[in-house]
């Protein structure tokens, strides 16, 4: 079994795949101090809780924060006796490399997106990660990635907010009815929604005026369908985008006869 790590800013996702389907996503808070004994113990609960063996062989990790990768990998050192693969680095291959400005180190998880968004839709898409960050990730016609967009996450723009505001409570992220609010809480809301609705209008528009091909727009991360009430924002939502592109990438590596 092929355990699939994707730890985003605030989120980490471990995927159990069997070889032909993921049995298991589990999630837990991201935090670089948690030990690989600790990840272990909770892995170890919820694999009991389903009633099946544990037999992990391989491990792939993605990690927008670096400083998890050292304890993941000992917990596939110690309770596992593998070596993971870790996305970016330049052991782990990748089908296409990006194509970005010299010495940009794309995060693991747009890299990950674009390999699935190609797999499953073809070349000249856009990946919309509702996710810490609302991130834009363009996939040329080959499947490489190509650049794209980083604005602040939805539940981060709340949060500053509510930080930065006295007067401004932490709200809920929901479809308000109406764009004028009449009172607080829903003139955060409709901010909020609509200011979003709007950011993903207008930036997938100026992507699709920048490239000389029709593109595809995939929402994927927890808010995705949130934001598709309704609209035509998507041609298509996926859950498991970037445990996907994940899973992708560990067997194009097996396939070239890396790790
Ligand atoms: N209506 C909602 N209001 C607030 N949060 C929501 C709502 N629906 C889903 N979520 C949250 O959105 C998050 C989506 O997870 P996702 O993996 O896409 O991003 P993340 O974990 O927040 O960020 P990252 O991947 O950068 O760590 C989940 O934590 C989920 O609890
Ligand atoms: C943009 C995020 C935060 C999205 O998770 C992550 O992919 C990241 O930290 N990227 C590094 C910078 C870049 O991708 O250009
Ligand atoms: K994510």
């Amino acid at each position: 079994m092929l355990l699939c790590i994707d730890t985003g800013n605030t989120n980490t996702v471990f995927s159990i795949w069997d070889g032909e389907k993921f049995l298991a996503h589990w999630r837990i808070s991201t935090d670089h101090r948690r030990t690989a004994d600790e990840y272990f113990v909770w892995l170890s609960t919820l694999i009991a809780v389903r009633r099946f063996d544990l037999d992990i062989n391989a491990c792939i990790i993605s990690a927008t924060a670096p400083r998890v990768v050292f304890n993941l990998r000992v917990l596939c050192n110690r309770y596992f006796d593998i070596r993971p693969l870790v996305v970016g680095k330049p052991e782990c291959l990748l089908p296409v490399e990006p194509r970005v400005d010299p010495g940009t180190k794309v995060g693991p998880d747009r890299l990950a997106n674009a390999v699935a968004a190609f797999d499953r839709h073809g070349g000249h898409s856009v990946v919309v990660d509702f996710g810490t960050a609302t991130n834009f990730d363009v996939v040329d016609a080959d499947g490489a990635y190509v650049g794209g967009v980083i604005a602040p996450g939805v539940n981060l723009s709340l949060e500053a907010l509510h930080m930065a505001a006295a007067a401004l409570p932490h709200v809920d992220v929901t479809m308000p009815e109406r764009v004028i609010g009449t009172n607080t809480v829903a003139c955060i809301q409709s901010g909020i929604y609509w200011g979003y609705i709007g950011l993903i209008e207008g930036i997938t528009r100026r992507i699709k005026q920048e490239r000389d091909h029709p593109v595809k727009v995939i929402g994927t991360g927890g808010l995705a369908p949130l934001f598709d009430q309704g609209f035509d924002l998507f041609d298509a939502i996926e859950d498991d985008l970037t445990v996907h592109g994940l899973r992708l990438i560990h067997d194009y590596n097996k396939e070239m006869g890396n790790g």
